[in-house]
C-alpha cells in the first residue's frame, strides 16, 4: 500500500467522502473538514489522550478553533451521558451548523461522535480518525453512527455519514494484539459475505495476517474497507444489501449485552458468525465446508467460538430487539454459499436453539 490511499464512499446526495489509508495524515482534516468549518470539538477517549491533543494541536495550526472533549473508555463512551456531556461542551461553546465535530479513537468513539455530529442541530460535519484495526475497516465507515441503551447494543441511532476518514496505519503499533485480533472477526465475515481472497490470506498465514508490517495485512485491510465502502455505497440507510453487514451480529449484540460490554464486540461477532453458520447449515442453505471454514478461520486467529449454555434464554429475549427483527419474527443473515448471504425469515425458536447448541459450552 502507498503512504496514502484513497477509497471513495459514494452517499444518496452529495458528493461521497473519501477513506484515506496510511501515515502522517492529520494535515488532510482541513481539506476533508472544507473551508466553512471554525470550530471543531475533538472527542477522543482518555486512553488516547495524547493522540487527541495531537489531532486539536493539528486543527489549530491549520487555522481552527479546536477543543477537546475527553470520554470514557470503550463501551462506557457509547451513553447517553457521554453524548450529553459533548452536547453540552458544544452549547457552551457556541457551535453552529457550520462547525464540526472529530471523532478519534476506536469504533465506540467514532459511533459516538457520529451521534453527536448527527444530533447537534439536527446534523453538523463530522470526520472519523479511526485507531483500531476494526475502526479502519468497518466502523468509520457508512455512517452508522449511535449509542446503547440499557434494554442493547445501538439501540439509538442515526445514519450521518462523515465527510472523511482518516486511518492512520501508525495508531496501529500501539494497539493491543487482543484488539487487533478481535477487530479481525468483521474482515472475517467481509471474507465470507463477498471476499474470499481475505480469508485466502488469513489460512496462507496467520502470522502474516495478523503482523501489522505485513503485506497480507495490508491486503485484508484495504480489501475489507472495499467491501463495506461499496456496500454501504449502494444502501446507506439498509433497506437491502446492507444487512449483510450484520451477518454474526443478532446474537453477538445480545452476548455483549449479556456481558455487560465486558467481551469485545469484534470476540462476540466471532461466536455470532460460527452460530449463524450453523444454523444455516440446520435450515439447510450453508453447504457444510463453508459451515466448517467459518468455524476453522475464526479458530485460526484464536477467537472465541462458544458461550455460555445456560445464558440461551437471555439471548433469545435479547435477540428479539435486533434492528432486523420485524414485529414477533427474528431474522438472521446467513451464507448460501461462499460470497452468497441472504436473509433467513423467522426461524422457529426450536431451529435456534439447537444451532445454539452447537456454540453452547
Ligand atoms: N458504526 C459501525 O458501522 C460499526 C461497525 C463495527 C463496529 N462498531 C462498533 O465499534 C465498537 C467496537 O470498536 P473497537 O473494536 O474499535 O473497540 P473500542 O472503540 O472499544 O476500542 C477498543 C479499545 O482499544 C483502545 N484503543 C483504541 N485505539 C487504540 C490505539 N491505537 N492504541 C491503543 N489502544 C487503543 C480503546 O481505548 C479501547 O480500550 C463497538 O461499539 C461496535 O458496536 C460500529
Ligand atoms: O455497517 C453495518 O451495517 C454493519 O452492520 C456493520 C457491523 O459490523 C456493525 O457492528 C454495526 O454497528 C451493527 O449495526 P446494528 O445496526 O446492528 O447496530
Ligand atoms: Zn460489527
Amino acid at each position: 500500500m502507498s503512504t496514502s490511499e484513497v477509497l471513495h464512499v459514494n452517499t444518496p446526495e452529495g458528493p461521497g467522502y473519501d477513506v484515506l489509508v496510511g501515515r502522517g495524515l492529520l494535515g488532510q482534516m482541513g481539506t476533508l473538514l472544507g473551508e466553512r468549518v471554525r470550530k471543531v470539538l475533538v472527542i477522543h477517549p482518555r486512553a488516547l489522550r495524547s493522540t487527541g491533543e495531537a489531532v486539536r494541536e493539528a486543527l489549530v495550526a491549520d487555522g481552527f478553533e479546536a477543543m477537546t472533549a475527553e470520554i470514557p473508555d470503550a463501551e462506557e463512551g457509547k451513553r447517553v451521558e457521554v453524548a450529553a456531556f459533548c452536547w453540552q461542551v458544544m452549547g457552551q461553546s457556541d457551535f453552529t451548523r457550520s462547525d464540526a465535530v472529530v471523532g478519534v479513537g476506536g469504533g465506540a468513539v467514532t459511533d459516538l461522535a457520529g451521534f453527536v455530529a448527527a444530533t447537534w442541530l439536527r446534523g453538523v460535519r463530522w470526520l472519523a480518525i479511526p485507531t483500531t484495526f476494526l475502526g479502519m475497516v468497518d466502523a468509520s465507515v457508512g455512517g452508522k453512527t449511535g449509542i446503547n441503551t440499557a434494554e442493547g447494543k445501538n439501540l439509538v441511532g442515526a445514519f450521518h455519514p462523515p465527510a472523511g476518514v482518516i486511518a492512520d496505519l501508525g495508531a496501529l503499533e500501539t494497539l493491543p494484539r487482543n484488539e487487533l485480533v478481535a477487530g479481525m472477526a468483521e474482515a472475517v465475515k467481509c471474507g465470507f459475505i463477498a471476499d474470499e481472497r481475505i480469508l485466502e490470506l488469513f489460512e496462507a498465514d496467520i502470522e502474516a495476517a495478523t503482523d501489522i508490517k505485513s503485506e497480507a495485512f495490508l491486503e485484508i485491510l484495504r480489501r475489507t474497507i472495499a467491501v463495506k465502502a461499496e456496500v454501504v455505497g449502494e444502501d446507506l440507510k439498509e433497506t437491502g444489501r446492507r444487512e449483510f453487514l450484520n451477518y454474526g451480529h443478532t446474537l453477538a449484540h445480545a452476548i455483549e449485552h449479556a456481558e455487560r460490554y465486558q467481551w469485545r464486540h469484534g470476540a462476540a461477532v466471532s461466536v455470532g458468525l460460527v452460530f449463524a453458520a450453523e444454523l444455516g447449515r440446520l435450515v439447510g442453505r450453508t453447504d457444510d465446508p463453508t459451515a466448517d471454514r467459518v468455524r476453522s478461520v475464526l479458530e485460526l486467529l484464536g477467537l472465541p467460538v462458544s458461550y455460555r449454555a445456560d445464558r440461551w434464554k437471555t439471548l433469545l429475549s435479547t435477540m428479539r430487539r435486533d434492528k432486523k427483527s420485524r414485529g414477533d419474527h427474528l431474522r438472521f443473515i446467513v451464507l448460501d454459499g461462499q460470497g452468497r448471504p441472504g436473509v433467513l425469515e423467522a426461524p422457529e425458536d426450536h431451529l435456534l436453539f439447537t444451532a445454539y447448541q452447537e456454540v453452547a459450552e
